[in-house]
């Protein structure tokens, strides 16, 4: 058997369906609507699993799935060295948003990392601490921030409603996903010119784990067969 990973509920559940079904294996819920059990016709050996998007990367990674689909962030900020422990089959094309940083449009003279760098170094000798980055994606904002040379910042996590963090005086600054935009218009944020972090996708991800068996390797392989991958 192998074992696939698919979000539990919204859009991500749903296009998965979609993109598995249009290439012939069908994907469903086979229980009530609320519950969590599954079904797959068209393809032999192929269990599906539903599990949050962001246990599907620790999923991979501990070996529970063999297969996984969730967003390219999760994945790059659920594990270190996230590819030596799983790797990217297919983008799916799909559930696209980018983890940005941004800062209040008050800040008329903010636009770039650089000028974010200079104000963290103001902020800290005019108010004694360090300017406040609200975000649940702390590996990958630190890392970030490192390689572009910004270090006088302190991370505050904030698990939703991010952008609020800043009216509320509980950050300066946040990075989080964003489509549209529209939630950080509404806040008066706007995005750095250079602050981009990871363009994500939906992405179907294979675990990297090697204790796989034979039969499971030649259903690996059959599938990508099948999916065109
Ligand atoms: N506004 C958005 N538009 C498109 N994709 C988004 C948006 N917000 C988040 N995503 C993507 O969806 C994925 C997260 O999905 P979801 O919200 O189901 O996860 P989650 O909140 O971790 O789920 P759960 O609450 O079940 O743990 C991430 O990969 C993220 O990049
Ligand atoms: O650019 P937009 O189209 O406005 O989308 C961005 C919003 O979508 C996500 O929130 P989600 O609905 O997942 O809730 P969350 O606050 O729990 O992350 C993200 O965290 C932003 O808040």
């Amino acid at each position: 058997m192998l074992k696939l990973g698919v979000p539990s509920k919204g859009r991500l559940m749903e296009k998965t369906f979609d993109w598995f079904g249009a290439r012939g294996i069908s994907l469903r819920k086979s229980g009530s609507d609320r519950e969590y059990a599954a079904a797959v016709d068209g393809f032999e050996g192929l269990e599906l699993v539903l599990l949050s998007a962001g246990e599907i990367p620790r999923e991979l990674a501990s070996g529970n799935i063999h297969l996984g689909v969730t967003g390219s962030d999760l994945v790059r900020e659920k594990l270190a060295n996230w590819d030596s422990r799983v790797a990217e089959l297919a983008p799916m094309g799909f559930g696209g948003a980018d983890l940005i940083v941004a800062v209040p449009q008050a800040w008329v003279d903010v636009n770039t990392l650089d000028d974010l760098d200079a104000t963290a170094a103001a902020f800290r000798q005019k108010h004694g601490f360090r300017l406040r980055i609200a975000t649940k994606y702390h590996r990958l904002v630190r890392e970030f921030l490192r390689e572009q040379g910004v270090a006088d910042y302190q991370i505050v996590d904030s698990q939703g409603a991010t952008e609020g963090t800043v009216k509320n005086e509980t950050a300066e600054a946040i990075a989080d996903i964003t489509s549209t935009g529209e939630t950080l218009r509404a806040n008066g944020l706007k995005i750095l010119d250079d602050g981009l972090i990871h363009a994500s996708q939906a992405t179907l991800f294979r675990g990297r784990r090697n204790d796989w068996t034979d039969e499971q390797r030649k259903k690996l392989k059959a599938l990508q067969l099948v999916l065109g991958i």
